[in-house]
């Protein structure tokens, strides 16, 4: 049987991980890759002596050779030069050999990244949907990631080499060419260099408007024949054009701060140039030779200002692609820091009042059928069983609590990421909790917890004082059959061929009477069904009941138990609206405590408080609380609202 639709917040594509600094990462990466990182250098180095070559055999030519009326041996100097281009070829090699040392395993390591993302992800959340942007991840996304590293570590090498090569040849011409050309460079790359993080920032900003924007466009398409049919093209338009706006303010604030980019390759790339002719007259008087003016020349045209060029240019693009497609990729496997205790904490303590069950502590007769309230007293321990844990932090004046959970971490699995973690809740006697979140968050494992079905890894959970699961052997004596302590309806609801007086009574330590019966068949409205059926007394035959009948027998069934805890686990879900709010009214009326597994809102605002669960976060107020402080809650009830609308 289908569940009924709920959803859970959209949110963008795959944003990137809170605390996830790529930046941080790849310094990390780049440490562990350094003797590929020490043979780049090398042939770097050996590849940065033709640019040095380059502008010095230029000068010599002119100042030995050609101007000195020395043709051949200006001829022998560019012969240098073209042979060191030459030479440079094996050393550039070399360069792509050490390269590859390097990028290759930053792929590998996204890869695998990705599939060990998505293969946990799928393992610890089965009911979410596939995480069909792995596939992008482990393939384009990966080979993005390294084809940009590979571009910016070669262009950035080049740049640095270049720049070495090109600077040395131009202190080795004459010392007073770095003084004319070092000023314009030095400008325009820290003016560069100024625009890097707000650039990257924007662009982070921009992609993230940019996904959320067609999460929302691809939700609304889905139902824009009901949009037209109803006229909702207004509240559409309301509901997207903030994202549309938010679109252009980043565009514009973009494009100006590419118009300063463009500046700084502008100053960085010209004015040395100009520099040099201005300052022609003033270096020649200083004894610079025309040799030494066009060498200057050279390595600014040839060598310089291209490599400076490339280099901005990649890092405008490259460089901010890679940062934006590293963020893709979830963090690396390192334990995730303990998430900030989410806490449940007890309703503020009713004013000091006389405690309605005096002899709380005393414990109920094993073997007589109490009095309804009497047996809704909190069970405490046999005299046989070792002494519970107190639960020391409760002053003395409150009532035991009738659950508690204390720093509970769960698991299926040792290698499963926690279901639950940290997790603190503390259920008053009486109380009515609605556990809601999404699909596969972990609200029947929590349920399954305070059933005592399942142990946490950490933490402590209580029931009416004593762990859920008490451990070791049965108290001698101690009478066989459900924990008395609570009640667990799970959806599917259990019927059996019997009476319908057996159905309602068998959760009970032993047969109720009547009057219990007939008040559970009143509160749940149940009379049309059981006079259909034939009495208390008649018969029932599980195949001729709908799921919300057999529900409903099951729901009396709890009403009808003296278990102080009652644990709904979507056990109304074959009702309709009206039926459940009457089954839920009855047993939250019912003295004891009730906690439901809710999948209507309406479900969750009729209890006491509502506990989210989303993730490893958890908050926990009433409805209205949540409402207004909780997006998730928001965006959880609207989805709900739209079904029961629907509905
Ligand atoms: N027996 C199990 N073994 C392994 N994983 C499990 C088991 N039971 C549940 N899980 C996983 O634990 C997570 C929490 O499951 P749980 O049933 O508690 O979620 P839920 O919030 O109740 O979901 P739903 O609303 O769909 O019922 C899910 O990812 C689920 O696949």
């Amino acid at each position: 049987m289908p569940r009924p639709a709920r959803g859970h917040p959209p949110g963008p594509g795959h944003p990137p991980a809170p605390g996830h600094r790529p930046a941080a990462e790849a310094r990390r990466f780049l440490r562990g890759r350094r003797r590929a990182l020490v043979a780049l250098a090398g042939w770097s180095l050996a590849e940065s002596a033709h640019t040095f070559l380059g502008g010095y055999a230029v000068a010599r030519a002119l100042d030995d050779g050609f101007l000195a009326g020395a043709p051949w041996t200006g001829t022998g100097w560019l012969a240098a030069a073209a042979a060191a281009a030459l030479l440079g070829a094996p050393a550039l090699r070399g360069v792509f050999t050490g390269l590859a040392g390097v990028v290759e395993p930053l792929r590998d390591a996204l890869v695998r990244r990705a599939v060990d993302g998505a293969l946990s992800a799928a393992l610890t959340r089965p009911a979410r949907s596939a995480d069909t942007a792995a596939v992008s991840r482990v393939t384009q996304q990966a080979e993005l990631a390294r084809d940009s590293a590979a571009g910016l570590l070669l262009t950035a090498r080049a740049f640095v080499f270049t720049a070495l090569g090109a600077l040395v040849g131009l202190a080795a011409l004459a010392p007073a060419l770095l003084a004319v050309v070092l000023g314009p460079l030095l400008l325009g790359a820290a003016l560069f260099a100024a625009t890097l993080a707000p650039m990257a920032a924007l662009q982070r900003a921009w992609l993230d408007n940019d996904e959320a924007l067609s999460a929302r466009a691809g939700e609304l398409a889905g139902g824009l024949r009901d949009v037209a049919a109803c006229g909702a093209g207004p509240w559409m338009t309301a509901r997207t054009a903030g994202p549309v706006a938010e679109a252009e303010r980043l565009g514009i604030r973009l494009a100006r701060w590419a118009a300063l980019r463009t500046l700084a390759l502008g100053v960085a790339g010209r004015l040395p140039v100009v520099a040099l002719l201005v300052a022609a007259p003033w270096l020649l008087e200083r004894g610079v030779s025309a040799g030494a003016l066009a060498g200057a020349l050279t390595y600014l045209l040839q060598s310089l200002l291209p490599a400076l060029h490339t280099l901005m240019s990649a890092l405008g693009t490259a460089g901010t692609r890679l940062l934006v497609v590293l963020e893709r990729f979830p963090p690396s496997p390192v334990p995730p820091p303990p998430a900030p205790a989410p806490t449940c904490p007890p309703r503020p303590a009713p004013p000091a009042s006389p405690d309605p069950r005096p002899d709380a502590d005393a414990r109920p007769d094993a073997d007589a059928r109490p009095d309804p309230d009497a047996d809704l007293r909190p069970d405490t321990a046999p005299a046989s069983t070792p002494p519970p844990p107190t639960p020391s932090a409760a002053p003395p004046a409150r009532l035991v609590p009738a659950a508690e959970l204390r720093g509970v971490t769960f698991a299926y699995g040792p290698r499963a990421r926690p279901v639950l973690r940290d997790l603190d809740l503390v259920l008053e006697p009486g109380e009515h909790l609605a556990v809601v979140g999404p699909s596969g968050i972990g609200k029947s494992t929590l349920v399954a917890l305070l059933a005592g079905q399942v142990d946490p890894d950490r933490g402590t959970v209580l029931v009416a004082g004593r762990p859920a699961r008490p451990a070791g052997p049965r108290p001698a004596g101690a009478r066989p059959g459900p924990d008395p302590r609570r009640t667990l309806l799970p959806q599917q609801a259990y019927v059996f061929t019997g009476t319908v007086r057996e159905n309602l009574d068998h959760l009970g330590p032993g047969p109720a009477a009547d009057s219990r019966l007939r008040q559970a068949v009143e509160a749940l409205g149940l009379a049309a069904l059981v006079d259909r059926l034939g009495g208390l007394d008649a018969p029932v035959d599980p195949e001729r009941l709908s799921q919300g009948e057999r529900q409903q027998l099951a729901l009396a069934a709890a009403y009808v138990t003296p278990a102080p805890l009652l644990l709904l686990d979507e056990a109304t879900c074959h009702l309709d609206p009206r039926a459940e709010e009457r089954a839920e009214r009855a047993l939250a009326d019912r003295p004891g405590t009730l906690v439901v597994v809710a999948h209507r809102i309406s479900s969750a605002a009729r209890a006491d408080r509502v506990l989210l669960l989303d993730g490893t976060r958890a908050v926990c107020g009433t409805h209205e609380d949540l409402r207004r402080s909780s997006p998730a809650y928001r965006e959880l009830a609207g989805v709900w609202e739209a079904t029961e609308d629907d509905g």
